[in-house]
């Protein structure tokens, strides 16, 4: 945690990225499950990763809609979260099935709400964080690009319950107005620190936690 704003760095696929987010202060990691992605680990890759894992940081499975498989693998592959992409029309009775397998408390709602709709609050029980990534055609994240912060920080005030997560587009480059314009104090940054798609760069990813403490400091 730097200066209150908690940070969750995404995409990881490798045990040198995990150490350089865990040793810049990432509090989270996560690791995309979703075939599609240009970040995607599979199970038996995460598994060979697991054990040499930096301890701090909280694990996170970034799961997609279509591609759920069986969400209790997830749990039994020791994640201390599940953060779970899906259409914001999504019946709400699949979504409380969800939490019979994650509950709410490990669950985090990443629903894909195109433009002019809004997320649907009636959701918002079902989980302790709801994050809030750009959405875009072609997928359900990682598109490099940001969203409405000023949304955000709206939707923060108004449902306080919630542990809101900012997602989308985020680099050392903007993070200063993301924070200053959502009021976010989590954030989630993904291929704004990459090399190329599933590669880190550590220049970039400490310029992020710079950029952080210099803006909240
Ligand atoms: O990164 C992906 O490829 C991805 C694929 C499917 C679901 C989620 C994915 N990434 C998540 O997208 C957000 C924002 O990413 P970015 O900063 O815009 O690159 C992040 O939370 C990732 O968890």
């Amino acid at each position: 945690m730097i200066n209150g704003i908690r940070i969750k760095v995404c995409g990881i696929t490798s045990l040198v990225d995990a150490e350089a987010a865990a040793a810049a202060g990432a509090d989270y990691l996560g690791f995309i499950f979703y075939p599609k992605s240009p970040r995607y680990v599979s199970m038996e890759k995460f598994q060979e990763l697991r054990a040499s894992l930096p301890a701090g940081p909280k694990k996170v499975a970034v799961v997609v809609y279509t591609d759920m498989g069986d969400l209790e693998k997830y749990k039994d592959a020791g994640f201390d979260f599940v953060q779970l992409h899906f259409p914001n029309d999504t019946p709400f009775f699949e979504v409380a099935m969800w939490t019979e397998i994650i509950p709410p408390n490990q669950l985090w709602l990443a629903p894909r709400v195109p433009p002019g709709k809004e997320m649907d609050p009636a959701f918002f029980p079902l989980a302790d964080h709801v994050l809030v990534d750009t959405y875009h055609d072609g997928g359900y994240g990682g598109s490099g690009m940001t969203g409405n912060w000023t949304e955000f920080a709206r939707l923060k005030e108004r449902f306080t319950k919630v542990t809101w997560v900012l997602a989308g587009g985020l680099k050392p480059e903007n993070i200063a107005e993301a924070i200053k314009t959502s009021g976010a104090v989590f954030v989630d940054v993904n291929s704004g620190i990459e090399a190329s798609p599933g590669v880190k760069d550590h220049a970039k990813m400490a310029a992020f936690f710079e950029a952080v403490k210099a803006a909240t400091g």
